[in-house]
């Protein structure tokens, strides 16, 4: 039933209106491919008149849809592992060499932080971090096909979007500190965090929340965009685990944005594990991208480690997104969780390790967009090891700068809740200052801006 759509790019985008014209009939298994010939090959059969499926047509024949009976749908690929394009007859990708190697040293930044972060928390002086190693290529590449007002909803490994959105070593390590530069004043716990420009939302742990509260906000867009025509239309583009996607949240979302015409793209990292849980127990369908048809919503799956098919297929998401006053979009962007979930996490009690090194030496986004530059002949071995040097020495500056800076007021624990603190707030906030005062050893008040005095 996985019917393609030609683009003008070959992207196979499962398009809502095919899947309308090449309907499912009632009680029949009819591969789309076939569907035309098997309808004139029915004398007699009529349309269905019920509200519920319009275009669907009678039949005599009983079959059940069984999913395995169904093609895997593809996923897309633009460039092989050893970084030379698949299809030489197609254009190159449309990617200047300047932003192929910003895209390159974006998702080399990520994976130089995160290997100095795991490490920090491993030596006591970060209570926790989540690194996105193996997932760099859909992060950057699907990030640099938005425009700065475009709002993202993440879940909490898409710091190569943050970094690709302008997201700085100083902005991560306030925020992983907590410390008084973090625009969030230390309230969030490591690696949620948020933006105010360009737009993006603060991550917030609670799985899938954000997916609903995409399909709203790219709604409440496509109205303020529709009663100002002087402004650029904005999209929502919303990212999630698989794991989420059980979560009924993710199924909710995708309803109503497909029902509401929500112009709003839904990004899936399909990386294998939910924590301990793989793809194998979390779901017995064709991934999460059969899930979209199902909704009526344009779909594509590609593959995670290729930038270029990744930004490729985000770019004519958001094109479809905007189109025909708005539409929700679905891309399944393939990878393999090659790390620990998150510091807290020891993978190797539930895969093997084996497993996890045959990933590593078989594919990687970053290694394939080296090999890439490289066969342009705009990039070398030595150029490689100055910038990973230099880059590990700004992660290092950063985070020492970032790990002695003070700590923001106590007084940042009640703001921004109500327009002003109000009378019980600093009852509390008195309450607090009573408690620090009177066991003055079992809390060191150095580390805070203006220590007890951020509580008057
Ligand atoms: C509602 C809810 N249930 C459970 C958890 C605990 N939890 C945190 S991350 C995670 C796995 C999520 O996996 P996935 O969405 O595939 O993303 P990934 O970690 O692979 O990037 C779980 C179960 C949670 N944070 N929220
Ligand atoms: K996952």
């Amino acid at each position: 039933m996985l019917i393609t759509r030609e683009t003008k790019m070959s992207l196979k985008i499962l398009a809502r209106n095919g899947v309308r014209s090449q309907h499912i009939s009632t009680a029949r298994i009819i591969p789309a491919r076939r569907w035309s010939s098997s309808i004139s090959q029915q004398p007699g059969s009529d349309s269905v008149r019920f509200p519920g499926a319009v275009n669907s047509k009678f039949t005599s024949k009983m079959a059940f849809l069984k999913a395995s009976d169904l093609p895997a749908i593809p996923t897309y690929r633009v460039m092989d592992s050893d970084g030379h394009q698949v299809d030489k007859a197609r254009p190159a990708p449309d990617v200047t060499n300047e932003e192929a190697l910003t895209w390159y040293k974006n998702m080399l930044s990520v994976s130089i932080m995160d290997v100095v972060m795991f490490e920090a928390q491993r030596q006591g002086r970060l209570s926790f971090y989540m690194v996105s190693a193996g997932e760099e290529g859909i992060t950057v590449g699907s990030a640099a096909a938005l425009t700065p007002d475009d709002v993202v909803f993440a879940q909490y490994r898409e710091a190569g979007v943050f970094q690709q959105r302008g997201f700085t070593l100083k902005n991560f390590m306030s925020q992983l500190f907590a410390n008084d530069n973090d625009a969030g004043r230390g309230r969030n716990m490591p690696v949620h965090y948020g933006q105010n420009y360009p737009r993006m939302h603060t991550i917030s742990s609670p799985l899938a929340t954000q997916i609903p509260q995409a399909a709203g906000a790219a709604y409440a867009l496509k109205l303020q965009d529709l009663q100002n025509p002087n402004r650029d239309p904005r999209i929502v583009a919303c990212y999630f685990g698989e794991g989420a996607a059980s979560e009924g949240d993710f199924h909710a979302a995708l309803n109503i944005a497909a029902t509401r015409s929500c112009p709003v793209v839904f990004i899936c990292r399909n990386n294998g594990y939910a924590i301990s849980t793989p793809t194998l127990e979390q779901y017995r369908g064709d991934g999460i991208a059969s899930r979209g048809v199902g909704y009526g919503i344009d779909t594509i799956r590609v593959d995670g480690n290729d930038i270029f098919a990744v930004n490729e297929a985000m770019k004519e998401a958001r094109r479809l997104a905007l189109s025909e006053g708005g539409r929700p979009v679905l891309i399944e962007a393939m990878s393999y969780r090659v790390s620990h979930h998150s510091t807290s996490d020891d993978s190797f009690a539930y895969r093997a390790r084996v497993e996890v090194e045959d990933w590593k030496r078989r594919d990687n986004p970053i290694i394939r967009l080296r090999k890439w530059l490289e066969n342009q002949g705009i990039w070398s071995e030595d150029q490689d090891k100055q910038t990973r040097d230099e880059m590990r020495k700004a992660v290092l500056k950063e985070f020492a700068a970032a790990e002695t800076e003070k700590k923001p007021s106590l007084r940042d624990a009640f703001s921004d809740v109500y327009e002003e603190i109000t009378e019980e707030q600093r009852e509390q906030m008195a309450e607090l200052k009573r408690i620090l005062e009177t066991y003055p050893d079992e809390y060191d008040l150095r580390p805070y801006k203006d220590g007890i005095k951020g509580l008057d």
